[in-house]
């Protein structure tokens, strides 16, 4: 019976809910939130819009906008706890610090323990908005600096960029965070998301499913790209030697970070509007041969773009992050703050038909066998 169960690892190909939030055409290299393009998004929306499409289905007209801006702005609070915390951790991996910090403020704030669709809401705005404070925190608290007050004339990226560095960012800066939180923003049954679900599945509360997903985003083979391609980036050097860092890394077998996607076989549609942001805001910064080395791999990468490996939408994002100063251990959190609306929906829509979600292992290990005491092994 056991030779004839078909396994799927990894869950490849497998279809476990239906889901209104967002499409994914990996065929064609197409993505939508909501029926809306991501083109159309990122190019023309802002990521208080984007949160607002997801969370509630429907783009927001100028007063609902406003509500929701307002009741994002106000929750821009933290309990002093969890200052403490981050003092006590400040050392320790940002991702490491924010998840524990999460994971305090479903013990600090009795709220988070509600379940229900208007629970969850009003929690995944609070969390949506304390997330960032939380990273900003810990960053200048590692620093020796005080945290930086959130400011509530700013937008949710201005403000973000606010906390983290103490200056106020020009537009531009600010109109590239807050892109790249859009493009960020949701992304069908990913790791961390389905790690969420499974946790609301339970019938578990939003913020425990938060700490969940930020667990399963901190990795390498997902959230942790970003940073993997800076690293590249910096061993690589310089681009003429991109080709022989790809040929060594294809002969080891070993993955080139930045490349490949469990569900698109063309290139991620969200690349391409981080592409744009690279190469613009490298000439404009007099530092050019980032954007050139990625090229390069790219370039080197060729051939096996037939086979479906093509850039994610990491292969770009961490060299922004760089020409912006931030450190690298950053790059994962900076993607929880943009991911942050997709698990919320994710977690509502779970919780709206929810089922406890408990696929099966195939047994292959020792047959049925006799206990042997202790003294006789
Ligand atoms: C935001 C995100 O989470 S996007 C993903 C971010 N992660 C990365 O960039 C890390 C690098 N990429 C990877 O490790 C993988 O592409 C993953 C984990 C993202 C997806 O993996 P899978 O869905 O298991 O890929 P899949 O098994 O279909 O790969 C097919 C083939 O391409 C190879 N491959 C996949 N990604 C890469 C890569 N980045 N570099 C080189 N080869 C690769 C696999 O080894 C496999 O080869 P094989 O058939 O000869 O064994
Ligand atoms: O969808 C995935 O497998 C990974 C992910 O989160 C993304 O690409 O944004």
């Amino acid at each position: 019976m056991t030779d004839t169960v078909k396994i799927n690892r990894g869950l490849k190909g497998i279809y476990f809910e239906r889901s209104g939030v967002s499409h994914i055409d990996g065929t064609k290299g197409e993505l939508s939130y909501r029926g809306y393009s991501i083109h159309d998004l990122a190019t023309q929306a802002t990521f208080e819009e984007v949160c607002f499409l997801l969370i509630h289905g429907d783009l927001p007209n100028t007063d609902e906008l406003a509500t929701f801006d307002a009741a994002l702005k106000a929750a821009r609070t933290l309990p002093e706890p969890i200052f403490e915390i981050i003092r006590a951790t400040a050392d320790g991996h940002p991702m490491n610090v924010l998840r524990t910090a999460v994971s305090a403020l479903a013990a600090l704030e009795p709220d988070s323990r509600n379940t229900g669709e208007d629970a969850f809401i009003a929690n995944g705005i609070r969390l949506t908005s304390q997330v960032p404070m939380i990273i900003a925190a810990h960053e200048n608290i590692r620093n020796g600096r005080a945290p930086v007050p959130a400011d509530p004339t700013l937008s949710h990226a201005a403000n973000w960029l606010w906390m983290l560095k103490g200056e106020k960012p020009s537009d531009d800066a600010a109109r590239l965070a807050d892109v790249d939180f859009i493009l960020h923003a949701e992304h069908g049954a990913n790791a961390s998301t389905f790690a969420a679900r499974v946790t609301i599945g339970t019938e578990a509360n939003l913020h425990g499913a938060i700490v969940t997903a930020l667990s399963t985003l901190a990795g390498p083979a997902h959230g942790g790209a970003a940073e993997d391609v800076m690293k590249m980036v910096h061993e690589i050097g310089t681009p003429d030697k991109a080709a022989d860092y790809v040929k060594a890394k294809r002969k080891a077998r070993e993955a080139v970070t930045g490349f490949g996607h469990r569900v698109y076989r063309a290139e991620d549609p969200r690349a391409r509007h981080m592409r744009d942001g690279v190469q613009k805001l490298g000439e404009e910064m007099g530092a050019p041969e980032w954007y050139e080395i990625l090229q390069a791999v790219v370039e080197a990468m060729k051939p096996y773009a037939r086979h479906g490996l093509n850039v994610n939408v990491d292969f770009y994002s961490g060299v922004i992050y760089q020409l912006h100063g931030i450190p690298m251990d950053l790059y994962v959190p900076i993607f929880a703050i943009g991911r942050m609306p997709g698990w919320i929906v994710q977690c509502i829509e779970q919780q709206r038909s929810n089922i406890l979600i408990r696929p099966l292992t195939l047994y292959n290990g020792p047959e049925m066998r006799s206990f042997v005491p202790i003294s006789d092994r």
